[in-house]
């Protein structure tokens, strides 16, 4: 992959992400019958695309993420990626939560090569400093974590994630926790960055305007528990995009839809 700057990117190919009739249930704690957090979920991730799940809070997003993850099993259906069931954690999968969680004795630079240094690649320190670059990091490689803002530290934490190449992106909220001016410029530098990798991308909001904005799809959950997937509505706008299309009436509408599908349960 050419960048504007002129080097080149190594990106493996995207993948498929496929949850066929996904169910998911928490143990109880005691005698009572199992938490049924998900009753069924079926939707697809076509490789390069981008799918923004949103829903009523405490309805199931995180706990879909986690699962395509590997962290959490599923008790009915499969998830695939590729032709692969998930049934573990791996290095096809990257996940970004939405607290930062760099490691505080390394700086940028270390945290992003962490995960390739203890696979010993000989590459790590290069790949990081590209990623680094990539995100718009570059003035920041050899600061600690405390020393980065909220928006520096999402920076840095997407960059780790992509520098293990992953076929996949699992996003949990990765902006919920930053201010709405930074917010809305990270969502736009995601869009950059993603545009240049073109991975397969699972994105987790409760912000509609953020899902219509970046999704080339976006699912909506129905109220948990039992949860099942009340739409799953495609959006055509041109890319690239600029939050310019947020004024539109087209955006606007589909908002509201989904506002709608979520305020009716
Ligand atoms: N480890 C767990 N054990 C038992 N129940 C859990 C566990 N984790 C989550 N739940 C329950 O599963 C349901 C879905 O939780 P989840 O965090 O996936 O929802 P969410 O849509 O991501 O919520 P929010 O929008 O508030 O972040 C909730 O009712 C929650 O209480």
């Amino acid at each position: 992959m050419k960048r504007t700057s002129g080097a080149t990117i190594t990106a493996t190919a995207s993948e498929q992400l496929v949850l066929d009739r996904v169910g998911i249930s928490y143990p109880a704690r005691d005698a009572g019958p199992d938490f049924v957090a998900v009753k069924e979920a079926s939707f697809t991730v076509d490789p390069s695309e981008f799918t923004c799940v949103v829903g009523p809070s405490g309805c199931g997003k995180s706990t879909l993420l986690m699962a395509a993850a590997g962290l959490i099993p599923v008790s009915g259906g499969e998830i695939l990626v590729g032709d692969t069931v998930v049934r573990a954690p791996g290095v096809d999968r990257a996940v970004v939560f939405q607290a930062a969680s760099l490691l505080p004795w390394r700086t940028v630079l270390g945290n992003v090569a962490y995960g390739l240094e203890i696979r010993h690649r000989k590459d790590a320190r290069s790949r990081a400093r590209e990623m680094i670059e990539l995100v718009g990091l570059d003035g920041a490689a050899t600061k600690y974590p405390h020393e980065l803002s909220g928006g520096m530290q999402q920076r840095a934490n997407l960059a780790r994630a992509l520098a293990a190449d992953p076929r996949l992106l699992l996003m949990d909220e990765p902006f919920a926790a930053l201010d709405a001016q930074t917010r809305e410029l990270m969502q736009t530098e995601l869009l950059r960055v993603w545009s240049e990798m073109r991975k397969t991308v699972l994105f987790i909001t409760h912000q509609i305007e953020e899902a219509v904005y970046l999704g080339d799809q976006v699912v909506v959950l129905s109220k948990g528990p039992e949860t099942v997937v009340r739409e799953i509505l495609r959006v055509d706008f041109a890319r690239p995009r600029d939050e310019s299309i947020k004024r539109t009436p087209a955006f606007m509408e589909l908002v509201d839809h989904i506002w709608q599908l979520i305020r009716n349960g």
